[in-house]
């Protein structure tokens, strides 16, 4: 380690006095001016993780659909999935040390992790369409560089393609090429194959309207289309040409305020869908004949998926073990239909989708999302094996439906969820099985839901456990949510400290969208009194 380069570059890219940043749910995430110092300290830390892991390690900058002011960084492990936490310890660490203290953070983590400075390090980077990213990524690439690394920067990448190049390249090419038109090659050689065997749609089934929410989805989306477009052609909508970046579209808006994003014609019973500013999560959604919104979010592309799923291994006479992998904010309905319907294991994981992919590993086939939409689908090994010999050796029928699962296994993005992989797969079952999206829309009814932000003093004072689902602390805040819940009927509340903003977040769920209101309003009230609220109180109506 040249120490002294490191502090000569390292007042290049001076931390600001004073400043404390978390490395969150999501990496680092805050206004793009504020982040120069992180992005060449996770350069340094990206390079100790290699040596480390002995692995290519990735660097996304992007700050997912926050405004487009912000910005933000994440750290991508071997095998595509999210930094391990006590390495994000490091990371606040490193962040947050003073110039005179870096060294020695350094060093300490190098000891700490048994890192030997000797070994080669290796770093890809990617980053996102904001005006910030470009300078940013190359402050990363200072830090790589500092400390002796090779890198390899993509330039402008969605974050699951990063998350696939990480993979790829720890995984001696197996999983697929890893450029830019390897996935590209791989996703739409499966998604091709798939829908040449769909008999039952004709082509008005075949087209998808896309809102890219003004962001780096969009670019890719048109490298990649001509490469499917014998299966599908999408029209896209908010794709960086004018509008601002997350600006009143994209899939968080659209979930978030259900309504349909700005910018966007829908004529009724048109199928459309919405990608977040860094397209690794999809909602879908469209009008009826009556003019009304109907939103089919993360519950229900889990729930089409992992029946669809269920239904290829019924027909291989495979039993293989599948499971489903939701949050608190999943809704009731999803949950009751998975379970009782369906007959699928439901397994409840804390809020991030850290937590729910290291649940869906458990499973031959674990499928998880979060309700905003982020998710993919996992098989193991053993399953992918099978699955292969299966779709040589079976007979005819068996030997289609094995062949049909060997390449959705294929169209997933098994390191990370992604918008352009979901979107395909979702577009493939739907063609398979000759299904319009109101009969999507149709497998059950969403119960009527609220979700509110309450602002308070600390919102470490509350903890929660099961799963996010009670409150331990502060006293006597579960027990009035209990109290609350029990007037409403089908009714269900809870609330837990955002992992990425300073608000408690507040949600609720009854038979009518009345109550759910009314409920999400009482409950706010609890916390505000209970948990130290801070400004206004919370007013009903929304
Ligand atoms: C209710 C909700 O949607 N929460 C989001 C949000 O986390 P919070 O910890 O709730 O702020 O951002 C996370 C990162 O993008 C995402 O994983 C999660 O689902
Ligand atoms: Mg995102």
């Amino acid at each position: 380690m040249d120490l002294g380069a490191i502090t000569k570059y390292s007042a290049l890219h001076a931390k600001p006095n004073g400043l404390i940043l978390q490395y969150g749910t999501a990496g680092f995430r805050t206004k793009a001016e504020h982040l120069d110092h992180v992005m060449f300290r996770m350069g340094l830390l990206a390079v100790l993780r290699s040596k480390q892991t002995k692995s290519t390690i990735g660097v996304m900058v992007t700050a997912s659909h926050n405004p487009e002011e912000d910005n933000g960084v994440k750290l991508v492990d071997p095998l595509g999935e999210m930094l391990a936490p006590s390495w994000e310890e490091h990371a606040t660490c490193l962040a947050n040390a003073e110039e005179q203290d870096m060294q020695r953070v350094l060093i300490d983590i190098s000891e700490k992790e048994a890192v030997n400075l000797q070994q080669d390090a290796f770093v890809v980077i990617g980053r996102d369409t904001r005006p910030s990213s470009e300078k940013l990524s190359q402050s990363v690439i200072d830090g790589v560089t500092v400390l002796g690394g090779q890198f390899h920067d993509y330039g402008l990448l969605t974050t699951p393609q990063l998350h696939y190049m990480v993979y790829c390249r720890n995984t001696g090419g197996r999983y697929g090429k890893a450029t830019v038109e390897g996935y590209y090659q791989k996703l739409s050689k499966a998604f091709v194959e798939l829908t040449k065997q769909a008999s039952c749609s004709g082509d008005e089934y075949r087209s998808l309207k896309v809102d890219c929410a003004n962001g780096i989805g969009a670019l890719k989306l048109r490298e990649m289309e001509h490469y499917f477009s014998q299966g599908l052609s999408v029209q896209l909508f908010n794709d960086g040409s004018k509008g601002k970046l997350n600006h009143l579209c994209g899939a968080d808006f659209v979930k978030s305020h259900q309504k349909p994003p700005q910018g966007m014609e829908i004529k009724s019973n048109e199928r459309c869908c919405s990608f977040d500013g860094d397209a690794d999560r999809i909602v879908y959604y469209y009008h009826d004949a009556d003019g009304h919104f109907h939103l089919i979010d993360g519950d229900k592309i889990a729930t089409l998926i992992s029946s669809f799923l269920k239904e290829l291994l019924v027909e291989i006479g495979e039993s293989l073990n599948i499971g489903v992998v939701q949050t608190a904010y999943a809704n009731g309905s999803s949950t009751r239909y998975l379970e009782e319907v369906m007959k699928v294991p439901v397994y409840c994981t804390k809020t991030g989708v850290k937590h729910l992919h290291h649940k869906a590993q458990e499973f031959d086939i674990g499928v998880y999302f979060e309700a905003n939409g982020h998710g993919t689908a996992l098989f193991s090994t053993a399953v992918e094996m099978k699955i292969k010999q299966s779709a040589e050796q079976l007979e005819d029928k068996k030997r289609k439906a094995a062949k049909m699962l060997e390449n959705i296994i294929d169209l997933f993005n098994q390191a990370a969820g992604d918008a352009i992989s979901d979107m395909l797969v979702i577009e493939a079952i739907l063609a398979l099985k000759g299904l319009t999206v109101q009969q999507w829309d149709a497998l059950y009814t969403d119960l009527p839901n609220r979700q509110l932000k309450v602002q308070v003093a600390d919102r470490r004072v509350i903890s929660t456990t099961n799963a996010e689902r009670q409150a331990v602390t502060p006293p006597g805040l579960q027990e009035a949510i209990n109290d609350l819940v029990k007037k409403y009927k089908l009714s269900r509340a809870f609330v837990r400290p955002s992992g990425t903003e300073d608000v408690v977040r507040v949600y609720a769920e009854a038979d009518s969208q009345e109550s759910a209101d009314h409920l999400a309003h009482e409950v706010s009230l609890a916390v505000f009194q209970l948990a130290g609220g801070i400004g206004e109180r919370p007013q009903p109506g929304f």
